[in-house]
């Protein structure tokens, strides 16, 4: 692996993230608050010193596409323009590898809240599936919050949000029954998307709440689209 001082933590919450996405929503702990298709939003309700940290957990069956590429798409800052609509700024303050990046992002500003960014470090990578062997393996992107010294520390102006986010993906083909070749209509891709925001100072819970109803579904269903739209006549990457 690596020698990076993040390395040990990168592949601790990495796999923790893992573990906690394929508890899937089980427990009767979490509340479903959105559904679009295939799309299910769930919450639980949870204060940190009386600020709303609500966890999410979303699961989603997308056409078409492949983990890898999912993964792919959602980890790559060169596209994330083009699906994350909340985004002001975004920097990569270092590459500590191909598949693992520290990013600072900085989002509009959401009345009546005062502006926020957001630093962490990025994560992907392919789990093989050492259960069931005729599935494919699985996929995982992961961004949690870190520090790091080219980060401006923003003396006031901006509120530093902390995070937990995953992304994990397992693809399944149901080869066509003539024998011929697997294509796009063969692949089904499930997601599990979790995060856990800090709002990082305060914001009045009504509102907070109302914004993550908004956003957060808007932003699930803008990104899988977006990979469909990207993957579709592209060559499948498993
Ligand atoms: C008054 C609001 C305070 C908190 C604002 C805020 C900041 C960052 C984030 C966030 C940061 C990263 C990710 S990601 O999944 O890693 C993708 C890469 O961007 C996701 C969400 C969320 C929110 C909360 C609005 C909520 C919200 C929810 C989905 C989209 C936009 N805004």
């Amino acid at each position: 692996a690596p020698a990076h001082p993040l390395w040990p933590e990168i592949e601790r919450v990495t796999l923790e993230q893992l573990q906690y996405a394929r508890l899937g929503v089980e427990g009767g702990v979490w509340q479903l608050f959105a559904e679009d298709g295939e799309m299910k939003m769930y919450k639980r309700e949870e204060e940190v010193d009386g600020l709303a940290v609500d966890p999410l957990k979303a699961v989603h069956t997308v056409k078409g596409v492949t983990g890898r590429e999912m993964t792919h798409y959602f980890f790559s800052p060169d596209v994330r323009f083009e699906w994350e609509t909340t985004l002001e700024q975004m920097k990569v303050l270092e590459t500590i590898a191909d598949d693992t990046l520290v990013i600072l992002q900085i989002h509009k500003r959401v009345w009546p809240a005062s502006q926020r960014d957001a630093l962490f470090w990025s994560h992907v990578r392919r789990v093989p599936n050492d259960t069931d062997r005729d599935a494919q393996d699985i996929w995982i992107a992961c961004n949690h919050s870190t520090e790091h010294h080219e980060a401006p520390s923003n003396e006031g102006k901006m509120v530093r949000v902390s995070l937990t986010v995953c992304l994990v993906c397992q693809t399944s083909i149901e080869p066509p029954s003539d024998g011929g070749p697997v294509t796009r209509d063969h692949l089904t891709c499930k997601i599990t998307y979790c995060s856990v925001v800090n709002p990082g100072g305060w914001v009045p819970t009504s509102a907070l709440r109302a914004v993550y109803k908004r956003e957060y579904p808007k932003f699930l269903k803008r990104f899988t689209q977006y990979v469909k739209d990207r993957c579709d006549k592209q060559p499948i990457l498993f």
